[in-house]
């Protein structure tokens, strides 16, 4: 079964249609890349998907279950985790708070993982003590994603991961990408404008375009024509 089928999928903002039709599945234990030059509906899909866009037509299944209608809380316990853009921790708050809020608010037990996500991202554990703020924009993307980990999703969702963060820590965030996908326990969804790294990490793809889905594929068929055609600036 895929771990996630959307169809048909429509939306509007203010009046005027986002998302046109927007389909694709996200097979079990793999990386998904969802493409697309700016404002082409990327992140209103993936809003969409975790229940802060409301559609107007489609439909979204999360392992068998629907997701329409649905709370952004349902379908995070559903096993939804989401990093948006921007990645939106809690600058006050320490690292180490950050980390758990969203387990300790749906009194989820961490039994070790926390384990993990040390290996997954050290400097985590290094930096437990600091205000979230204080982190750079990398160390903070990275514990945004920590932080989705700690509630196992089935599906986890990342808006441009890479995006204004450095070269070396974009490599962290690759590695751990594989090392999710490597465990199999769980497919990931990314919206990354970075091609290089998409190509890298990405089983499937889609490329939207005014709305729609224009390509769509195994990461081995993007073809060049397809990059100069929906992709290039
Ligand atoms: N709050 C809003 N009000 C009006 N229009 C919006 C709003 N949010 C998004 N849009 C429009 O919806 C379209 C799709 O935006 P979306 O953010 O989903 O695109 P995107 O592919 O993720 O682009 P980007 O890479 O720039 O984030 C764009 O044309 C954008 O201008």
């Amino acid at each position: 079964m895929n771990v996630l089928e959307v169809k048909g999928l429509e939306a509007s903002i203010g009046g005027s249609r986002i998302l046109r039709g927007v389909e694709f599945v996200v097979p079990p234990k793999s990386v998904f890349c969802l493409m697309g030059r700016n404002g082409v509906g990327k992140t209103s899909t993936l809003k969409s998907l975790v229940g802060l866009l409301g559609t107007n037509g489609g439909s979204m299944v999360l392992d068998g279950k629907p997701l329409n209608g649905l709370s952004p809380e349902d379908r995070a316990r559903m096993g939804i985790g989401y990093v948006p853009q921007g990645r939106e921790i809690f600058p006050h708050l320490t690292v180490q708070e950050n980390l758990v809020i969203g387990t300790v608010a749906r009194g989820m037990k961490l039994n070790g993982q926390l384990d993990r996500i040390y290996t997954l991202f050290p400097i985590i554990k290094e930096f437990l003590p600091r205000k979230g703020g204080m982190l750079s924009g990398g160390q903070q993307q990275q514990l945004a994603i920590a932080r989705a980990l700690l509630t196992k999703p089935k599906l986890l969702i990342l808006d441009e991961p890479t995006e204004g963060i450095q070269p070396n820590i974009i490599d962290q965030i690759g590695d751990a990408i594989k090392m999710l996908r490597e465990e199999g326990e769980m497919s990931i969804l990314l919206v990354e404008q970075y091609l290089d790294f998409c190509k890298e990490l990405g089983d499937n793809f889609a490329i939207l375009e005014r709305g729609s889905v224009a390509a769509a594929g195994a990461m081995k068929e993007l073809s060049d024509q397809m990059i100069k055609e929906f992709l290039t600036v």
